[in-house]
């Protein structure tokens, strides 16, 4: 694993962002794999900024989402689908129709997980997937004991990650308590992946991927067995493994 320690934040997002306008500038058909969460926010905001400046040109670029709530329709304040057009789409120029995300409100979420995994197939894998981590190792919704061979599916939201989530509610009841989520064995088709981890709230989850086995348990030690993944951490979430390396 590649590992670049940041300053900051800031630092961490205009790296991911450097990674990404070359990925399309390389290769404007670019099939990007993107991620929600806090994490990632400041990576779309350096790529709107790097637009404006005309760095990038996603009229061809095709991006496919990890995840959805299920039950959030994609007008929902608090759906992906939103979430993804507030911070990133609609400010681009990327094409609507070439935006994928799980339908969570599908009246079938199986054939909705297969409909997904077609897509991956199809349109993907992409050339490149974002990731954030949860303070417990997820990756996409895939949480603890999740297994490294499941392809998009349905899941049943850790109580940990409802709470985590739950500043985005009005409420923690009106978190979903299920999603779908891309599996682990989805994520490793990707042909790079870039993880993204910062602040202290982290760094326990950092220690671990990086100091400690492959496990379900911990379900971002899968990346361990892909050959080409960059993590981008700051300083404050590499503070506990900087101590064991
Ligand atoms: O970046 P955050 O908000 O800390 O979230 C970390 C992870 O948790 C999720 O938001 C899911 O809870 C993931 O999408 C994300 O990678």
């Amino acid at each position: 694993m590649n590992i670049i320690v940041t300053e900051n934040k800031k630092e961490l997002s205009q790296k991911a962002c450097s990674i990404f306008e070359s990925q399309v500038r390389d290769n404007p058909k670019s099939v990007l794999g993107l991620a929600t969460g806090s994490t990632p926010t400041g990576t779309y905001e350096e790529l709107i900024e790097g637009y404006s400046h005309g760095n990038a040109d996603y009229e061809n670029v095709k991006t496919i989402n990890l995840d959805e709530y299920v039950g959030l329709g994609g007008d929902h304040p608090q759906s992906y689908r939103t979430f993804m057009e507030e911070n990133l789409f609609r400010h681009v120029n990327i094409q609507q129709e070439n935006t994928f995300i799980p339908d969570g409100t599908a009246s079938e979420l199986q054939k909705e997980c297969l409909r997904y995994e077609e897509v991956i197939e199809n349109i993907g894998p992409p050339d490149i997937q974002l990731l954030g981590i949860g303070e417990n190792g997820h990756i996409g919704f895939n949480e603890p004991g999740s297994s490294f061979d499941t392809e998009t599916h349905v899941v049943e939201l850790a109580a940990s990650t409802r709470e985590a989530n739950a500043r985005f509610f009005d409420s923690i009841e009106d978190v979903p308590k299920q999603a779908v989520t891309m599996g682990i064995r989805s994520i490793l088709k990707s042909k790079r992946i870039v993880l993204l981890a910062s602040g202290e709230r982290k760094a326990r989850a950092i220690e671990q991927l990086l100091t400690g086995e492959i496990t379900e348990d911990f379900p971002a030690s899968a990346l361990k067995r892909h050959d080409d993944v960059t993590l981008i951490v700051d300083k404050e979430a590499y503070q506990y493994a900087a101590l064991r390396r």
